[in-house]
């Protein structure tokens, strides 16, 4: 099993590879990105996808289609000018706007491909050579920096939640909810929303170690110095319910995957039991008492757009009293529009909608069947909608920023004022 999303060789010959998510959980198969348009492609069918990968893949696309043409990689060399600078500098922004339109709504990608554009637009080199490196150093410092961020959210999150359980008094095993897909499949690796699931896990794995260790000693808790009782702390993650996120089932094919693959305490759910879900572990012993979702969008005032599904779930937990946390890098945070009616919500295509697609089942034994040569699934597509009717397949909603009560972000936990306002301009002062 493999968890990287994205694969690229930083040293000649540049390679960028993408692990083909359509056919995934069933088939691990890297597809080569060579062009801009071979970027555009991979993000409109979502062979990758989730907001920052989707940037990272578009931002080193650059690199490798700047080289290949360089090094004369290209049969049809002609949608650049090799000898003026200038018209050079102009053919690429209009393959970087191209982009761009890949995916409207997920401002990482726009933010990162605009910021490039800025980058070429002002730098004074006077050829091709000279430039690469500027497009190289943009796309690997993208790449390291979402890495190296995603970690600082998956601890921030999880110390906002174990500090908010305390400040209620909470004591025990507690779960999470989640919808989509949001780790490393997601990004450049850990995660974001999915990263915070991957932080509470390592620390529960360390009480339960602590614990163990301590078994054999016969104490009071009492008695045990603050440092020694925080280690007996009882409040613990204990299980992640993934929303198998219809209509493109990210979390039962995505999500799902990288849990089973880290061996995360997980059942996976349809988007239609989270009201029963949470009402039936009210009293339980893990009580849903957190969810975490990702972001595609964060405007000014703290409306964020995320997979659809995402507000009906903040809709769920406000009626539940459960903390609803947006987590996400600031790439994804839009300052220059003002509140959610500025987002345009990407329509995808009905057939998404009218059909699955997935491995062919083996129904004597449940088991997918695969090519005996290469071992990879033999996917399908099976039609679940009556023909006719007619679809709406929006492929993220708004969820306006009263429901949301905090926002994760590699600096710190945002959370509303006494107005109940978000002031995510202090992020970047
Ligand atoms: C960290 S991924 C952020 C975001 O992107 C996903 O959308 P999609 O699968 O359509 O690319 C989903 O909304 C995630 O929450």
């Amino acid at each position: 099993m493999s968890l990287q999303a994205i694969r690229f060789t930083r040293s000649e010959p540049y390679q960028l590879r993408i692990l083909d998510q359509l056919l995934l959980p069933y088939t691990e198969k890297y597809i080569e990105i060579n062009t801009t348009v071979d970027a555009y492609n991979a993000i409109k069918k979502m062979q990758v996808r989730g907001a920052p990968a989707i940037a990272i893949v578009g931002a080193i696309s650059v690199i490798v289609e700047v080289s290949h043409y360089l090094n004369g990689k290209f049969k049809d060399q002609s949608f650049y000018d090799l000898i003026n600078i200038d018209n050079f500098k102009r053919q690429l922004i209009k393959r970087l706007n191209f982009l761009i339109t890949s995916r409207p709504t997920a401002v990482n990608l726009s933010n990162a491909i605009n910021e490039l554009i800025g980058i070429i637009n002002n730098s004074s080199v006077q050829s091709i050579d000279e430039l690469f490196p500027i497009i190289f150093e943009f796309g690997t410092e993208l790449y390291d920096n979402d890495f190296k961020n995603n970690f600082k959210l998956g601890e921030n999150g999880k110390d906002w939640i174990l500090n908010d359980l305390r400040n209620q008094g909470f004591n025990g095993d507690f779960s999470v909810l989640t919808i989509c897909n949001t780790g490393s499949l997601a990004t450049s690796g850990y995660g974001t929303a999915l990263g915070v699931v991957r932080s509470l896990w390592n620390h529960s794995k360390s009480l339960i170690e602590d614990n163990n260790n301590n078994d054999g000693d016969d104490h009071d808790e009492n008695q045990l110095p603050p440092n020694k009782r925080a280690k007996l702390d009882t409040i613990k993650f204990s299980r992640v319910y993934p929303l198998e996120t219809r209509p493109y089932n990210q979390g039962a094919r995505l999500t799902a995957y990288e849990l089973v693959y880290e061996k995360i305490p997980s059942t996976l759910i349809t988007d239609s039991m989270v009201t029963y879900l949470t009402s039936t572990l009210k009293n339980s012993s893990s009580p849903i008492k957190v969810c975490v979702v990702g972001a595609d969008r964060i405007v000014k005032n703290g409306d964020t757009a995320n997979k659809i599904g995402t507000y009906q779930l903040a809709l769920i937990c406000k009626q539940f009293g459960i903390k609803f946390l947006v987590v996400a890098p600031k790439t994804t945070i839009d300052l220059q529009t003002l509140n959610g009616d500025g987002i345009i919500v990407e329509q995808r295509p009905s057939i998404e909608l009218q059909n699955v697609s997935g491995g062919i089942i083996n129904n004597q034994t449940n088991q997918v069947i695969r090519d005996e040569e290469t071992g990879f699934a033999i996917n399908g597509k099976v039609g679940v909608a009556a023909p006719g009717i007619e679809v709406w397949n929006p492929s993220f909603d708004i969820t306006p920023h009263d429901l949301i009560d905090g926002i994760v972000t590699e600096d710190g936990v945002i959370v509303k004022d006494s107005n109940g306002e978000f002031d995510l301009e202090s992020l970047f002062k």
